[in-house]
């Protein structure tokens, strides 16, 4: 799943939650999806930051999922709806965070977009 937090007054905190890795599961996906349209049509959110549980960002695809019927929204189009946001989004990424395009594994840091 993700959780969804008002902090700092303004901002909205989207907390990746699938434990070991948080990877992206269909609920995750589809938890992703859902707490991004509340903050977006909350006018009090100005900005979102989008981060993991337990200082792990992201496993990439949830691998138990390999092999099952794919379910839950596709992966693209929320890309798309992250990066056509009317609020800055700013992912904050702490321990690994992989994907398609790479991998990487840091001690801490953010990348917006
Ligand atoms: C670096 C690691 C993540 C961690 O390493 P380490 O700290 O040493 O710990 P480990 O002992 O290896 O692992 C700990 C436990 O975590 C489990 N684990 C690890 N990774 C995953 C994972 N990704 N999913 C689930 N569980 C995971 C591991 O089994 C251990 O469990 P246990 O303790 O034994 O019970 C390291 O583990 C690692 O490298 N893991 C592999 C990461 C990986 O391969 N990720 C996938 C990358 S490829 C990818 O992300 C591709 C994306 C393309 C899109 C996929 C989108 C999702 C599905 C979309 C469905 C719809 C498609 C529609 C079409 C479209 O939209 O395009």
């Amino acid at each position: 799943m993700a959780q969804y937090t008002r902090v700092a007054g303004s901002v909205g905190l989207i907390t990746l939650q699938n434990p070991p890795v948080n990877a992206l599961s269909a609920m995750v996906r589809q938890g992703v999806v859902d707490t991004m349209e509340r903050a977006l049509s909350a006018p009090e959110v100005k900005s979102l930051v989008i981060c993991g549980q337990k200082e792990t960002f992201c496993g990439g695809a949830d691998i138990r999922e390999f092999g099952t019927k794919m379910s839950g929204p596709p992966l693209t189009p929320l890309i798309h709806a992250i990066e056509a946001s009317t609020k800055p989004v700013v992912a904050a990424i702490e321990g690994v965070a992989l994907g398609q395009t790479g991998a990487s594994r840091g001690d801490s840091g953010s990348t917006a977009s």
